[in-house]
């Protein structure tokens, strides 16, 4: 287990680094904001690396002495000292640019809670095909669908140190602010169902259980028997078939996205005054709108929205009851 961690880990850094130098080109195409994740990603794993080795490095010189023998004794204790400053001067830069990279983040979550677009995050075991079912419905034209915002996340692996399980926490605090949580599970893998727990285990650790949750059952194409595991699927609540590669599945993902994101949505009835037409365009944009009736002081618009939204609307609410 401890050589799978350590691969894990490896096929982690090597991802995220690849899709680092591959988002920079593209820079023009990625939002900033995705650009700094990376960015943040990055710099987090490389500090928590670090942090892991500086207490280490003890056992990787202790070979010098042994091989100097006598005459030149306190040879790799030296070479220690020194390796120990450059991962602490490191240590020290990465340190201050994530605190910056925070600060940004920050402001940037703060601007979006203040849009209130609905957020749906893709969560699930590393590997699983998150990024890859990202990029499939980016740009995706969704039939009668109302605008959410779809968040990639980083992959959950078993075992990890805890100086990286602090990291990953860290990068993965925004999922705490979503609408909806996606698990995607690699149902192709041999231990998709260790897979499952794994993921569960983080997500009860991360305190979102109130947050609702669909699963997604991706590579479908890669199975054996794709009209078995689609039959099982079928049996279960809340567990949609896909390949994010092919794109078999995806309306009925999305369609399943939009009924959770509506179950989490309360009814309101509002009366918009008239000038305050932005609002108006708000609902029909982050809500369900069933139906709108233009009265002498206002648009009544009777629609689901999302919880946060409805409370913007509460004073129209009372001059509706009123
Ligand atoms: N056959 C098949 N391969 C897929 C499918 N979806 C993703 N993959 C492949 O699975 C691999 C991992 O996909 P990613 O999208 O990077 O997985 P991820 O969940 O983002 O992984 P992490 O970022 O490490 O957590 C890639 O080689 C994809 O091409 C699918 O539906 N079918
Ligand atoms: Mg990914």
């Amino acid at each position: 287990m401890e050589y799978f961690c350590n691969y894990a880990i490896w096929k982690r850094l090597w991802v995220e680094m690849l899709e680092f130098v591959i988002a920079l080109p593209l820079s023009w195409i990625f939002s900033t904001s995705e650009q700094q994740h990376m960015k943040q990603l990055y710099r987090q794993v490389a500090l928590a690396q670090m942090e892991y080795q500086l207490p280490r490095l003890t056992k990787m010189w202790t070979h010098l002495e042994r091989q100097a023998g006598g005459q030149v004794k306190g040879m790799g204790e030296k070479q220690i000292e020194v390796d120990k400053r450059i991962l602490r001067t490191q240590i020290g830069v990465l340190r201050k640019e994530l605190e910056s990279v925070r600060k940004h983040r920050k402001q940037y979550r703060n601007r979006r809670i203040s849009v209130p677009v609905p957020v749906v995050s893709l969560v699930g075991y590393t590997n699983a095909g998150k990024s890859t079912l990202l990029n499939r419905l980016t740009g995706a034209n969704m039939k009668n669908g109302k605008e959410f915002l779809l968040t990639d996340t980083v992959g959950f692996i078993q075992k990890l140190p805890t100086t990286l399980v602090a990291a990953f926490r860290a990068t993965l605090e925004e999922i705490s602010e979503s609408s909806l949580l996606v698990h995607v599970v690699d149902i192709s893998h041999p231990l998709a169902q260790q897979q499952i727990h794994a993921v569960d285990k983080v997500l009860s650790e991360l305190d979102v259980s109130s947050i609702p949750k669909l699963m997604v059952w991706n590579k479908v194409d890669r199975v054996s028997d794709p009209q078995k595991i689609k039959l099982e699927a079928e049996k279960r609540e809340d567990v949609v078939c896909i390949s994010a590669l092919s794109g078999n599945g995806l309306d009925e993902f999305c369609n399943a996205v939009q009924e959770k994101l509506k179950d989490s949505m309360v009814w309101v009835e509002a009366l918009v005054p008239f000038d305050k037409g932005e609002l108006l365009s708000t609902i029909h944009q982050v809500g369900m709108v069933e139906r709108t009736e233009y009265t002498e002081n206002g648009t009544l618009v009777k629609a689901y929205v999302p919880l946060r939204f409805a409370r913007l609307l509460t004073p129209m609410r009372q001059m509706c009851i009123s």
